[in-house]
């Protein structure tokens, strides 16, 4: 097993990822504040989500993400309380090796206003993390351990009431 060495407590690490502008009036992805963990991205159209509805939009910009990285794109949390503006599969994946356009899959999760959304908004962020790939071993039984097989609320939870 290979250990990596710990960074030290309130640094961050710079990677630098290439981008390509296939829309050059759309800007790099930028983050708001030093330290921020989203870079936001901005739609490259004009769309309108009517309640429910959902769109991918495409955000001009293409990546090479350095092997050994993924980049998620998480909703913005001001966008989804304001407005209901979520992902559909969020965080979206972005592989290291993907070297098309980013595209968010946009969905209104408002029940009753419309989200009309300008091209050079910004709709999404950015999320840069490290990851590993596991090397899957079948085996015929697995090590024991104090959870067991218990999930999906085994811990106890909310009791849900059903009003039919
Ligand atoms: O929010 C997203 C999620 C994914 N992608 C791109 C980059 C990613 O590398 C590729 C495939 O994504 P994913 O693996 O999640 O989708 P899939 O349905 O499994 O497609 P594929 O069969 O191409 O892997 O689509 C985006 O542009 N935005
Ligand atoms: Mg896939």
């Amino acid at each position: 097993m290979t250990v990596c060495p710990a960074r030290p407590v309130g640094s961050t690490t710079m990677v630098e990822v290439l981008v390509t502008l296939l829309d050059p009036s759309i800007p790099l992805p930028a983050y708001a504040h030093p330290g921020d963990a989203g870079a936001d991205l901005c739609t490259t159209v004009d769309v309108t989500l009517q309640p429910g509805e959902r769109a991918v939009v495409p955000t001009g910009i293409a990546i090479a993400i350095p092997v050994g990285y993924v980049a998620l794109v998480h909703p913005r949390s001001g966008l989804a309380a304001r407005a209901g503006l979520s992902i559909v599969n969020a965080p979206g994946t972005v592989d290291a090796g993907y070297r098309g356009e980013i595209k968010v899959c946009l969905v209104n999760l408002d029940p009753r206003e419309p989200i009309v959304l300008a091209r050079g908004d910004r709709i999404a962020q950015l999320v840069l993390q490290q990851v590993e790939q596991a090397s899957f071993r079948a085996v015929d039984a697995l090590p024991e351990s104090a959870r067991g097989a218990g999930g999906y609320g085994s811990t106890g939870g909310f009791a849900v009431t059903s009003t039919t």
